[in-house]
C-alpha cells in the first residue's frame, strides 16, 4: 500500500552507509525519501535498490536540465529503476519536457511521475533579477508551471507559497512538490521561500520535501512523528 503521509524526507548525504542509517531510523509507512544529487553522485544507482528493498517510495531528484534526447533516455532510466517521482527542469523548455513525458509513456506498465521545477525554494526576486528574470518568484513559477502542464507534466516543484495560486489557476490534480518546508521554530537555512508542513497543506500542496529540518535532529523519526501529527495524520 502506497504511503499516506505527504512528506518525503531528503536524504542528502555524502556516504551510502550515512544514508542507509537514517532510512532504517525512518519508517515507509509515515514518509516517502528523496534521492538528490549528492547521495545519488556518491553512491548510483545501488542506493535505489537499498532503499526499495526497506520498502521506501523513492522521489529521485536529479533535476535533470539537458537537450531532450538526453533528459528524455535520462528519465527513461530513472523510470525503469522503479522510482516513484523522477524531476527535470521546466526551463528546459517544451521539446525536452514533451520529449521526457513521451519516453515515459513509451515504458510498459509504468506510473513514476513526471515533475518539473520551476523557481529553487532557494531563490528570491534578486537571485532572479541577477540571471535576467525581471519578474517574481511568484510570476515566474506562474510561467513555468503552466509550460511544464502543457508539456505533460504530471506536476511541478514550487515553493509551499505558490501553491494556493498554482492550485487554482491549473487545477487540484496537478501535483505540487513544496520543499523549503520548516516546521515552527526550525533553522531556515539556505531555503528563502518557506512555509510550515501545515500552512503548505492548506495551501494545496501534495507533498512536502523535509531535509535538514528531520536528517539533523536528534530524533529524525520523533520529528517525523510530529509533522505528521500537526497535518493530523
Ligand atoms: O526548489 C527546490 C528543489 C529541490 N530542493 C531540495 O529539497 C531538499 C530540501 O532540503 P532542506 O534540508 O529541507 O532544505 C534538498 O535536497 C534540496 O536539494 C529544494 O530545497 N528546493
Amino acid at each position: 500500500m502506497s504511503c499516506q503521509s505527504p512528506i518525503v524526507v531528503a536524504l542528502d548525504f555524502p556516504t551510502m552507509a550515512q544514508s542507509i542509517e537514517m532510512a532504517k531510523r525512518l519508517d515507509p509507512n509515515q514518509c516517502r525519501v528523496k534521492v538528490g544529487k549528492e547521495l545519488f553522485t556518491t553512491s548510483g544507482p545501488a542506493i535505489l535498490e537499498e532503499l526499495h528493498k526497506l520498502n521506501f517510495e523513492i522521489f529521485l531528484d536529479l533535476k535533470f536540465h539537458d537537450i531532450p534526447n538526453t533528459v528524455a533516455n535520462a528519465v527513461s532510466v530513472a523510470a525503469k529503476s522503479g522510482v516513484w517521482m523522477v524531476n527535470v527542469h521546466a526551463s528546459g523548455g517544451r521539446r525536452m519536457m514533451e520529449a521526457s513525458a513521451n519516453a515515459l509513456q513509451q515504458l510498459p506498465d509504468q506510473n513514476t511521475l513526471l515533475i518539473a521545477v520551476t523557481v529553487l525554494t532557494s531563490m528570491d526576486q534578486s537571485d532572479l533579477s541577477e540571471i535576467g528574470i525581471d519578474l517574481t518568484p511568484e510570476q515566474h513559477v506562474k510561467r513555468l508551471a503552466a509550460l511544464a502542464k502543457s508539456s505533460g507534466m504530471d506536476g511541478v516543484v514550487c515553493s509551499a507559497q505558490e501553491s494556493q495560486m498554482l492550485s487554482s489557476e491549473l487545477g487540484k490534480d496537478f501535483v505540487l512538490v513544496t520543499p523549503g518546508i520548516r516546521p515552527a521554530g526550525s533553522d531556515q537555512g539556505d531555503q528563502k521561500r518557506i512555509m510550515t508542513p501545515a500552512e503548505a497543506m492548506v495551501a494545496g500542496s501534495h507533498y512536502l520535501v523535509v531535509g535538514r529540518p528531520i536528517t539533523q535532529a536528534a530524533d529524525p523519526m520523533a520529528v517525523l512523528t510530529e509533522v505528521n501529527q500537526s497535518l493530523g495524520l
